[in-house]
């Protein structure tokens, strides 16, 4: 389990994080969702124990992880900017992970080549493209066979055949070996399909954690068309954060139980009444960008 709590960083007097807490459990696809510079790549730092925080404590186990080799050695990182040793191949990276990682399995090395068919393991990694590199660093990853996996942006630069084989894999990994995915991403359709719980970061700050189905299980949006011209007048206590219309089909986003919803929609006799889950993307958009701040009001 990873527990940030309360952390604060400052670069030259800019405060990238300013008092942010988050929990993944383990065992979760946790993915941390924020726009540009909202401080994911500096939490997921501090997570992989690279940045020292001024205040609060990251504990992974348990355990503070800044400078502690014995933890370290339980985390996997996939950064943004891969950094290898400059003539290293996959196969001398295997080997320097084997010393680093107790659990480092060669024999899934072996299995994994089938995998990453066009990955030479004997090139250096430098002279790979950037999809090539993204899938040696999978492999490596992979046969490290960490508690904890922390992932920014991963799936950048993978062709979608290969991104759907590495989630299969990791996928298999939290299935069977309980690991912990910490995973940054602009992508919000893909990390819908993947991930159980999401943060919202947003200046420093986790605006919002929340398993996905209970984001989903406290908001819907729903598509009504009226008999009449004219919508009725819907009761104050029906709790509508947002209405937009095309034609006769009204959108309505009601923070709520969404059979309850529904039940009393129906109460109007509409023409079409039907009830569709927000999407992460709708849920993002209404958070950061909406004037109200609608969906952090659904989920308070
Ligand atoms: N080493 C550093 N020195 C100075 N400022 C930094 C440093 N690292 C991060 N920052 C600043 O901290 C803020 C958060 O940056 P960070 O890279 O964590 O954002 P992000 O959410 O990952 O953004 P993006 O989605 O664009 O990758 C930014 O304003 C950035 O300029």
């Amino acid at each position: 389990m990873i527990k940030v709590n309360n952390v604060t960083k400052s670069f030259d007097g800019f405060r990238a994080l300013d008092g942010l807490t988050m929990t993944v459990e383990q065992g979760s696809i946790y993915g941390l969702v924020g726009p540009n510079g909202a401080g994911k790549s500096t939490i997921l730092r501090h997570i992989m124990g690279v940045y020292r925080p001024d205040s609060g404590s990251i504990l992974v186990d348990g355990q503070p992880v800044f400078e502690n080799p014995a933890v370290k050695a339980k985390i996997a990182v996939i950064p943004d900017d891969l950094y290898y040793f400059p003539s290293a191949s996959t196969r001398d990276m295997a080997r320097f992970y084997r010393g680093m990682y107790p659990a480092f399995d060669g024999k899934r090395y072996e299995a994994l080549r089938e995998a990453f068919p066009d990955v030479d393991d004997k090139q250096p990694i430098r002279r790979l493209s950037k999809g090539m590199q993204k899938q040696s660093a999978f492999w490596l990853a992979l046969c490290c066979q960490p508690q904890v996996l922390v992932l920014d942006e991963p799936v950048d630069g993978l062709d979608p055949v290969m991104r759907r084989q590495v989630w299969s894999l990791l996928m298999g990994d939290v299935a069977q070996r309980g690991t912990t995915v910490l995973v940054s991403s602009h992508n919000l359709r893909e990390l819908e399909d993947v991930c159980d719980h999401v943060g919202i970061l947003s200046h420093g700050k986790v605006l919002l954690e929340r398993s996905l189905t209970d984001l989903q299980d406290n908001v819907v949006k729903l598509q009504v068309a009226f008999p009449q011209p004219e919508p009725p007048q819907l009761p104050d206590d029906l709790n509508i954060l947002h209405t937009s219309q095309i034609g006769r089909v009204f959108t309505y986003i009601v923070r709520g139980n969404p059979a309850d919803i529904k039940a009393r929609m129906a109460a109007y006799q509409p023409l079409l009444l039907e009830a569709l889950p927000l999407s992460l993307e709708e849920i993002f958009i209404y958070e950061l960008g909406g004037e109200d701040y609608a969906v952090r009001d659904i989920v308070l």
